[in-house]
């Protein structure tokens, strides 16, 4: 079955954070499963059967990078992941006090991103266009996260859907070639 053929009712929301601090984006490299590893992705996770979205944002931003992170609001949209989970993201921002994030599960390396910087990384295949709204919403100075928005225009590379597997630790990343 393919993600569109799953009905709306039996999808498994994943919630994954735009957590933005000063003027950056945070990403995260998957160490696992094999499929995934090696690209990066919005630090986040399932919302359990009963729990707000805020809150499985918070708990999972604790869990997987020990912070404590403060969800903003909604980023318009939803974004079809493997069958049967769809990907929504919330803007956050650390809380004041936070430790700064260390990739404590399912991560093996961190990267604060600069809106210059942002496609450098090879995100997910299906993370591309829920980056590139968080991009646009900020462009638009659209992004409340206290001020700490992506301050500057970031424009996605043109197809920047296409690279199958691990991308190399720290190369720059080139979608269209
Ligand atoms: N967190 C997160 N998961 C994503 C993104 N893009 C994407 O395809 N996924 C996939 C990977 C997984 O198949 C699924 C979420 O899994 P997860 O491993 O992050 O969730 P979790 O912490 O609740 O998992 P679990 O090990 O407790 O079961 O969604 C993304 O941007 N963020």
């Amino acid at each position: 079955m393919t993600d569109r053929m799953t009905p709306e009712a039996d999808r498994i929301v994943v919630v994954g954070a735009a957590l933005l601090d000063g003027g950056r984006l945070l990403a995260a490299r998957r160490s696992a499963p094999a499929d995934l590893a090696g690209r990066w992705e919005l630090p986040g996770g399932k919302v359990e059967p009963g729990e707000r979205p805020e809150d499985a944002l918070a708990r999972e931003l604790r869990e997987e990078l020990g912070v404590d992170a403060e969800p903003v609001e909604r980023v318009p949209g939803q974004w079809p992941l493997r069958a049967p989970y769809v990907l929504h993201v919330w803007t956050a921002r650390l809380r004041p006090g936070s430790p700064p994030p260390r990739p404590l599960q399912d991560h093996d390396e961190l990267r604060w991103l600069t809106p210059d910087r942002i496609w450098e990384v090879a995100w997910l295949d299906q993370d591309v266009p829920a980056v590139r709204e968080v991009t646009a919403r900020s462009k638009a100075g659209r992004s409340p996260a206290g001020g700490a928005g992506l301050k500057r225009s970031a424009a996605p590379p043109p197809g920047a859907t296409s690279r199958n597997g691990p991308a190399p630790a720290r190369r720059p990343h080139h979608p269209s070639s």
